[in-house]
């Protein structure tokens, strides 16, 4: 038994030894457990705690807790040292016993200090590894004081106060192993002092019961260690799944805030809420605790969501499934937040009711300002915030089906600014768009909240018009709505003009609108059929005369349907070469032709011959007058040059229409001089027809490509005078050669008072400013006598011969040659001057 004590007591000191030895060459002998698990880096098991961070933070734990409980160590103690001292100095003499309790305060102070300022964190200087081995060695200096004590009190024969002093150190042993605990090394270093120096005291006193009062110290010695090595695993598993705890809800907390969401605990029985306090805190509930009751929750949250939201709680409480439900609160700074709440039941009582509800509040008040402005984008026009077509549709799609419910009829309105490019050209774009979000606003002034006004894009506004009762009512109310606004409309805008040297100016401005009206009712399926239909009413107001409001009627439909297919016919034309150039003899007082007119005929495959005036504007709109212009100058070009090479026709000059769309096309002025040179024409012989509507916009452009093109001899007729509106006092800067009176003014010239003294004023016009006048439409010899007698001597029209085709032309010419001698000697004149 003796044997076996020896052997293990020599066994753990063997241990001890080769474990400090370890300890003390082991840079931070810290890392090394001491507790009976070896940890330091280069052992797998260290890397499998995960990591060095749990081993670092469980490290700091124990030293915290070593450093805590070795201050309340410290503060007790001297209450035992001072027993001690008391009981020894009393033996010994008291100037020892002084002397041995100063020394122990001494290190004890030391120890409270270092200890304090270890476990408050007080100290910056030191790392928490260095405190900690600090602390070790204070406990070894404090157990050396401790056990040297029966050194200093012991006295021969004082055997009683010998063991009253072993057994204080006894008590001490006992309650000092759960300071020392969290470090064996501390234990081992604390307990060598405390209990090895009596140990080896009572070996030395030769005392008949020494030796067993040394086995018995030996014994506690052992005990103690190992009681404090299964107290130490104890406790560092322990701090080791708090550290793990604390290092996953620090790992949900930041992953929760770097998603900006929080935590929720709901108890929907007791109503009894917890969640994270930075959620409390953005919720605006006034209470630092985290607990909260559910009905205070819901108080925060906007009224109109209140609802919403509480149905999604109770459908998923009742159904199972998630809680997902999208709300505003108010925050504690008064601005409205937007939050996402997912959750789930997470656990049912007996009776299948909810206990639990665990889940996460998202803010999202971000991401729907940036959907908001998504939406924005997306839907809303962004000069003027109105909606924009795609919006449109969608709302359209909902009267609709509104209309179907309600048996309501609705309309839509389509807008469109007269001459809003004229404002754009001429003032610039920023002009243009105050311009239109000022019609913006004036449009919305004119309508219900509850309707629609969208910007088409361009000038272009479409109205949306709901309930407005059965079909004649309706009828009247969107007329009226209509007349509304185009009142509205027309009141003068003061823009106001970029600045100028500093001076901001404005400028005053009047215009008027087309509007364009169909009414809907449930039968009609789809927007774009009415989206259509308020076109074709627009168009038809903007070509009956500008400003006005025409109703959409199956009759418009019609017309657009025949203008669709005389569209695609005219494409086919085109490529098919169905155009063909007759002409119009143009003839002197004489009575001999001086030219002709070419006038283009569409020999069409089902409808024979079709007039000019039953397809050109068609072809002016789909933007087909380019190429049937370039037909027309190239064909007339030849003409020209057939008769050039013949002595009768030599003479003869070409009248050709040009429209304004085809004037206006950049390439006009090329191809014309492309053709001229390309076709050998002598440029002389053309003469271009103009209209008045020509010279409505940008006057300016247009003068400057008609000097172009008369530096290369080509003359120029305004065609229809006096039809037009626009002002005299342009007519002297026009390279004008011709003045055509119209044959509207001819036709009653002899009948009508007004007419005719318009025929006059215009002959005096042109002779006042040196222009040729010719008249065309002159069918009887009275009107031409009349036109004689006030100065034109010039004429076209049925009283000599129609249009026709060039051969019979040719025919024309050789009867007129044959009946009238004096024609052949016409083709003398006609010199001009051009510029290369
Ligand atoms: N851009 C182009 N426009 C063209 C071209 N060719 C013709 N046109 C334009 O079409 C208008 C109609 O032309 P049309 O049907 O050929 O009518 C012409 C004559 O037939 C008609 N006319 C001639 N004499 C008389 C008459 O005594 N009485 C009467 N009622 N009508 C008569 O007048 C038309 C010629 O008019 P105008 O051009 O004004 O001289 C036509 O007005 C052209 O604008 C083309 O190639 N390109």
């Amino acid at each position: 038994m003796k044997a076996d004590m020896v052997a293990s007591f020599l066994s753990t000191a063997g241990n001890l030894g080769r474990r400090a030895w370890t300890c003390l060459t082991y840079p931070k002998f810290l890392h090394f457990g001491l507790n009976g698990r070896d940890t330091k880096p280069g052992n797998p098991e260290f890397f499998q705690l995960n990591n060095a961070l749990v081993e670092q933070k469980v490290m700091t734990a124990r030293v915290r807790a070593f450093a805590r409980r070795s201050f309340e160590g410290a503060l007790t103690a001297p209450l035992g040292t001072a027993l001690l001292a008391w009981v020894g100095g009393g033996v010994a003499g008291w100037q020892p016993a002084v002397i041995w309790f100063a020394i122990f305060c001494v290190i004890e102070f030391l120890i409270g200090r270092s200890a304090y300022l270890c476990w408050r964190d007080g100290s910056q200087k030191l790392d928490i590894l260095t405190q900690g081995r600090r602390l070790i060695f204070l406990s070894f200096l404090i157990g050396l004081v401790w056990g040297s004590s029966v050194f200093v009190f012991w006295r021969e024969g004082q055997i009683q106060h010998y063991l009253l002093n072993l057994t204080i150190l006894v008590g001490v042993s006992a309650i000092s192993i759960s300071i020392m605990s969290p470090f064996l090394m501390a234990t081992v270093s604390f307990y060598s002092g405390l209990l090895l120096l009596p140990l080896i005291h009572t070996l030395l006193m030769q005392d008949p019961i020494s030796l067993k009062v040394a086995m018995g110290l030996g014994i506690l010695y052992m005990l103690s260690l190992q009681h404090a090595s299964v107290v130490g695993d104890q406790l560092i598993k322990d701090l080791e799944l708090t550290v793990r705890n604390e290092m996953l809800a620090e790992r949900l907390h930041l992953a929760l805030d770097a998603a900006d969401q929080d935590w929720f605990d709901l108890n929907p029985q007791s109503g009894e809420m917890v969640a994270s306090v930075r959620y409390i805190n953005f919720h605006g509930i006034a209470t630092d605790d985290t607990v909260y009751d559910f009905q205070s929750w819901l108080d925060v949250i906007h009224p109109d969501d209140r609802a919403a939201t509480q149905l999604a709680f109770s459908t998923a409480l009742q159904d199972g499934g998630a809680i997902e439900s999208e709300y505003r609160v108010r925050a504690l700074n008064n601005e409205w937040l937007w939050i996402r709440s997912i959750g789930h039941v997470v656990d049912r009582d007996a009776q299948g009711k909810a206990v639990r509800v665990i889940g996460i509040h998202s803010d999202v008040t971000e991401s729907k300002h940036v959907d908001g402005k998504i939406r924005k984008l997306a839907f809303y026009d962004q000069l003027t915030n109105l909606p924009n077509r795609r919006l449109l549709n969608d709302r359209i799609q909902h009267a609709i089906q509104n209309a179907k419910c309600q048996q309501q009829y609705g309309a839509l309105l389509m807008l469109d600014m007269d001459d809003f490019k004229a404002l754009n050209d001429t003032q610039g774009h920023d002009v243009g768009d105050k311009f239109l979000v000022v019609v913006a606003r004036r449009i919305e002034s004119c309508v219900r909240e509850v309707d629609t006004v969208a910007r088409q894009g361009g000038d272009e506004f479409v109205i949306l018009l709901e309930s407005l009762g059965e079909r004649d009512e309706a009828s009247d109310r969107a007329e009226a709505i209509a007349k509304k606004i185009l009142d509205a409309i027309k009141k003068p805008y003061l823009l106001e003009l970029t600045e100028v040297a500093g001076k901001g100016h404005t400028y005053n401005y009047h215009c008027s609108a087309s509007i364009g009206v169909t009414l809907f009712s449930g039968q009609v399926n789809s927007s774009e059929e009415l989206m259509k239909r308020a076109d074709t009413a627009m168009y038809q107001a903007k070509t009956s005369g500008r400003n006005l409001i025409r109703f959409f009627d199956m009759g418009m439909q019609e017309q657009v349907t025949a203008r669709a297919i005389l569209g695609n016919e005219l494409r086919e034309a085109i490529q098919k070469n169905q155009f063909v150039l007759h002409y119009q003899p143009q003839m002197n007082e004489a009575g001999c032709i001086t030219g002709a007119e070419a006038l283009l005929r569409w020999m069409h495959p089902r409808h024979g011959v079709m007039p000019p005036d039953s397809f050109i504007s068609v072809a002016e709109d789909t933007g087909l007058i380019l190429p049937i212009g370039r037909f027309v100058m190239e064909t007339a070009c030849a003409q020209l040059v057939a008769w050039a090479a013949r002595p009768e026709t030599a003479h003869l000059t070409l009248s050709i229409n040009v429209s304004a769309a085809q004037f206006r096309d950049q390439e006009f002025i090329d191809h014309t001089l492309a053709t001229v040179k390309s076709s050998g024409v002598n440029s002389c012989k053309i003469m271009l027809e103009i209209t008045e509507s020509l010279l409505l916009n940008s006057l300016e452009g247009i003068i400057e490509k008609m000097f172009e093109l008369k530096t290369r001899g080509i003359s120029f007729s305004l065609d229809d005078f006096g039809t037009g509106y626009s002002s005299l006092a342009y007519l002297k800067h026009l390279p004008i050669d011709q003045l055509k009176i119209d044959k509207s003014f001819i036709r009653d010239v002899l009948t009508d008072m007004n007419d005719a003294v318009i025929v006059r004023t215009i002959i005096a016009l042109a002779k006042s400013m040196e222009l040729n006048i010719i008249a065309e439409g002159v069918e009887t010899k009275e009107q031409r006598e009349l036109l004689a007698k006030n100065g034109c001597f010039a004429y076209q029209g049925y009283l000599y011969a129609g249009p026709m085709a060039t051969e019979e032309l040719e025919q024309y010419m050789q009867q007129l040659i044959a009946k009238t001698t004096a024609c052949t000697s016409t083709s003398a004149g006609n010199e001009c001057q051009t510029q290369s």
